[in-house]
């Protein structure tokens, strides 16, 4: 395997009790990646390969199962809290059909919960697959484990701001939008884009893959791959970043090529603001804000944004899975 031309971060030093000198290395390391292409790979960061080797075993039984069965799961099942599978070609992440089918989950919420209670879209309960019985505790296991590295990462980042360490929870991530998806890019001889060129809405995306490759990300310097990296997590930074900073951290732009040979699998976990925090650029990056909607991939201005985090999700989803989005506000 060619060294990945991305920065590999070892996070080890937010993960357990490491003298001030690490972080603040680690930070001005993290400052470096943000500023350059916003992504890099994290190792060091305590996720158990075996318990993700059960999530690929389970995932690819799941996948290999007729559609029949797992219609069972599709996301009109799961309402407004769009969650279950969407076969091939559902998912329009730049317009165009992605040659993907997938897996959604977010928190899992109970009807009794009060934004379940008041029909929030987005929120509610996981749907899981009858014959695969062991992906729930496996999924919810795993999204924990992100969770927790997410929250010490966006310490690091808080660092590397120059901001109080707690700061992105204290302020957005007391009660994080978790998203977590399961994609599966069938082999195909299909012309297309696995995923098409976008952004990530949220704060931090963090990426297992398998061995296959295929994810792209545009560089100052162009396109390059980021090819699997044994026992590594892919990072990369989101819309809210972008936001939050004025432009100082950028969301990047990426994508996947469509899988030729075989087929791949990848685990990406969103880790965003609260559903109700209002985005506003971070006290000392306001005067600066660079705005770049003319080069952006989807020309939307994420700085001319004003709202919460959970209007910014919904209209992004409301692109993404158009018929989907129709279909959910006419039962309302
Ligand atoms: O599958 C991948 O490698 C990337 C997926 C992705 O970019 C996304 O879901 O936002
Ligand atoms: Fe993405």
């Amino acid at each position: 395997m060619t060294a990945p031309a991305l920065p590999v971060l070892d996070i080890s030093p937010l993960c357990r009790d490491a003298p001030g000198s690490e972080r603040d290395r680690l930070a001005r390391a993290i400052a470096d990646a943000c500023r350059d292409s916003g992504f890099f790979y994290v190792v060091g960061h305590g996720l158990d390969p075996a318990l993700l080797a059960r999530l690929d075993a389970l995932s690819r039984r799941f996948f290999a199962a007729p559609a029949a069965d797992k219609q069972a799961i599709a996301m009109r099942h799961g309402g407004r809290a769009w969650r279950g599978w969407f076969p091939l070609g559902d998912e329009l992440t730049s317009g165009q059909p992605d040659l993907k089918e997938g897996l959604y989950f977010g928190t899992e919420l109970s009807a009794d919960h009060p934004r379940v209670r008041a029909d929030t879209p987005l929120h509610g309960a996981n749907l899981w697959p009858a014959f695969v019985p062991g992906l729930q505790p496996v999924v919810l296991a795993v999204m924990a484990r992100l969770a927790d590295i997410a929250q010490r990462l966006l310490t690091g980042i808080a660092r590397s701001l120059d901001l109080e360490p707690d700061y992105f929870r204290r302020h957005y991530t007391g009660e994080p939008t978790q998203l977590f998806r399961i994609f599966h890019y069938p082999a195909t001889a299909r012309e297309g884009w696995g995923v098409g060129e976008h952004t990530d809405y949220g704060l931090l995306t963090l990426l297992a893959q398998d061995d296959a490759g295929g994810l792209q990300v545009k560089t100052p310097r162009g396109w390059i791959d980021a090819p699997p990296l044994a026992g590594a997590l892919v990072c990369n930074l989101g819309d809210m970043l972008d936001r939050l900073t004025g432009g100082f951290y950028r969301s990047t732009p990426h994508r996947v090529r469509g899988s030729t040979a075989r087929d791949r699998l990848s685990f990406p976990f969103f880790f965003d603001p609260a559903w109700d925090a209002e985005i506003v650029p971070l006290p000392r990056r306001a005067a600066d804000i660079s705005d770049d909607a003319a080069d952006r991939w989807d020309r939307a201005s994420v700085h001319a944004f004003r709202g919460t985090y959970g209007d910014y999700l919904l209209a992004k989803v409301a692109r993404v899975f158009p018929a989907l989005h129709a279909a959910v506000s006419e039962q309302t």
